[in-house]
């Protein structure tokens, strides 16, 4: 028998590994609930890389499960390739300084499609 928190992270652990970059987040790219995730789209659209997301509004066990699963108690939260980066404070540091378009890089991260 699996309990529900194995279940979750699971999951959890086959979407990160689904895309090169995985974006856990409030609402939508087109639709962002909330200021924070709003600004990690933001960022993600100028680093022009293709990412999915998943709107943790719509699965409560995913909102909590994703908290454990990074021990990282908010949301949004950055995933490349399989890695927790960080949320949206880290996201806007890293990409004033070059670092995330590094990081992109150095994983070969697929482009965004025009
Ligand atoms: N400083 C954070 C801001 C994010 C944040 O404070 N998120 C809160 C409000 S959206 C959160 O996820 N709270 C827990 C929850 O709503 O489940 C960051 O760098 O991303
Ligand atoms: S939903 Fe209120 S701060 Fe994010």
């Amino acid at each position: 028998m699996t309990d529900l928190k194995t279940e979750t992270s699971e999951r959890i652990s086959e979407i990160v590994n689904k895309d090169d970059v995985v974006l856990f987040m409030k609402g939508t790219p087109l639709f962002p609930q909330c200021g924070f995730s709003s600004r990690a789209i933001a960022i993600l659209d100028h680093c022009n890389v293709a990412f999915g997301s998943v709107d943790v509004l719509q699965d409560m066990e995913i909102r909590q499960g994703i908290k454990a699963y990074s021990d990282w108690p908010t949301i949004p939260q950055l995933y490349v390739k399989g890695e927790f980066v960080g949320g949206s404070d880290i996201m806007m540091e890293m990409f004033e300084d070059g670092e995330l378009l590094q990081l992109m890089n150095e994983k070969q991260v697929a482009k965004a499609e025009d």
